[in-house]
């Protein structure tokens, strides 16, 4: 499509695919292989409850004046898109929205993922090069099958790339939405979209006031705080008020792949302490291990697949990050993981200095320390 900045680009319908070509194998994402030399655009995934205030964050991502290029993908059920368009500001103030690409057919479940996949290909083939693209998902969705999608491609040297997961709650109603279903054996996408996210927008704070009638002070929000911690510890929390957050630390995160090594190694040392528990623990939780001797590669990698693929001892791992000291190897090693879909990458070399160490954060749901700190030692060469 040729650009006119008189006529704003007009929506692109991804038609609806029919149940015969729903399940479509990951190697279609073959499509969106990056030209050689050329990086990789970012993808941020928005998700967050009904109301909490994604519109309001792509909103004001596409108005800030920061000169990107930014294309957005929706993610809405099928009646709700008119009113989501109509929401949004195309681009007054510095973004230029490039392209609205919808994708019709609900919350990205296997049968998205063809036209997610369409969606991309047809923005990053275009003659203007993309700096971002935002993909916002409908309130109810579950960001993991996206980040499949997504983070597969990464290795398929794709043209997209996974920045990060960034999951807006509503700081009025998000304990409510968590209290209601913290004791059942199912949980609401509440707690998933907090335990995928690598940063938490803690939206509506005007909405907390203190006694003495301060907006957004609240020792409520320290409690907000502390709760979106103990699910996911290694997400990083921003208070807003109509998610105006400092771009920088929402956009080129590079979340996943071993680049950022830096900032995970920063996680995994800030929440080393994360509180181990003895027993089963059925909420949607985080815990640390730590453990020094190295690692066998091969028993490591089978140890991971039985407890993602297999959900040996029913524990439910939604992520985990982490370094490992493999046997063998002068280079530190990190895990990224992603529900079923994970990634061990050798990263730098270990420095003379430095303690070699595993340490593996895991959030997810039913997660029994003891069981996984004695399955990782039972991967461990003794030396
Ligand atoms: N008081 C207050 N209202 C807000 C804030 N941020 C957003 N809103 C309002 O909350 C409502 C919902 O915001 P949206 O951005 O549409 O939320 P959403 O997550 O996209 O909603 P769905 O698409 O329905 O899931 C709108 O009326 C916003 O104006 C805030 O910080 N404070």
């Amino acid at each position: 499509m040729e650009e006119d900045d008189e006529n704003p680009p007009l929506a692109v319908r991804i038609e609806e695919i029919n149940e015969d070509n729903a399940s479509v194998s990951l190697s279609q994402s073959e499509d969106l292989r990056g030209t050689a030399g050329e990086s990789p655009v970012g993808v941020t995934v928005i998700t967050g409850y009904l109301g909490a205030g994604k519109s309001t964050l792509v909103n004001y991502i596409l108005n800030a004046q920061h000169g990107k290029r930014i294309a957005v993908i929706l993610n809405e059920f099928g009646e709700e898109i008119g009113v989501e368009r109509a929401m949004i500001n195309e681009g007054d103030g510095g973004a230029l929205v490039e392209e609205w690409v919808e994708l019709a057919n609900g919350c990205v479940c296997c049968t998205v993922k063809h036209s997610l996949v369409q969606a991309l290909e047809q923005l990053v083939q275009r003659k203007e090069r993309l700096d971002h693209i935002l993909l916002e998902t409908t309130g109810l969705a579950d960001p993991a099958p996206l980040a499949s999608v997504l983070w597969l491609d990464d290795q398929l040297e794709s043209a997209v790339r996974l920045d990060s997961i960034i999951t807006v709650v509503d700081a009025k109603n998000l304990k409510l939405q968590l209290d209601e279903y913290r004791d059942y054996a199912s949980f609401p996408e509440a707690f998933l979209q907090i335990a995928f996210a690598d940063v938490v927008i803690l939206n509506k704070i005007d909405l907390i006031s203190r006694e003495d009638g301060v907006p957004g002070t609240s020792d409520a929000l320290d409690d907000l705080e502390k709760e979106i911690h103990n699910i996911n510890a290694l997400a990083t929390i921003i208070r807003s008020l109509r998610c105006q957050v400092d771009l920088c630390k929402i956009l080129d995160r590079q979340a996943y792949g071993a680049k950022n090594l830096s900032h995970l190694e920063e996680l995994l040392e800030e929440h080393k302490s994360i509180p181990s528990r003895s027993h089963h623990d059925y909420s949607v939780r985080t815990f640390c291990i730590n453990e020094q001797q190295p690692v066998d590669l091969t028993k490591l990698r089978s140890w991971l697949e039985d407890l993602l693929w297999e959900k040996k001892s029913n524990m439910d791992l939604y992520r985990c990050k982490g370094v490992l000291n493999v046997h063998g190897s002068d280079q530190l090693h990190t895990l990224q993981a992603v529900r079923e879909i994970y990634e061990i990458v050798p990263a730098r070399k270990w420095q003379q200095k430095e303690k070699q160490t595993n340490r593996i954060v895991f959030i997810g749901r039913n997660l029994d320390v003891d069981i996984l700190g004695d399955s990782l030692r039972a991967c461990m060469v003794l030396t």
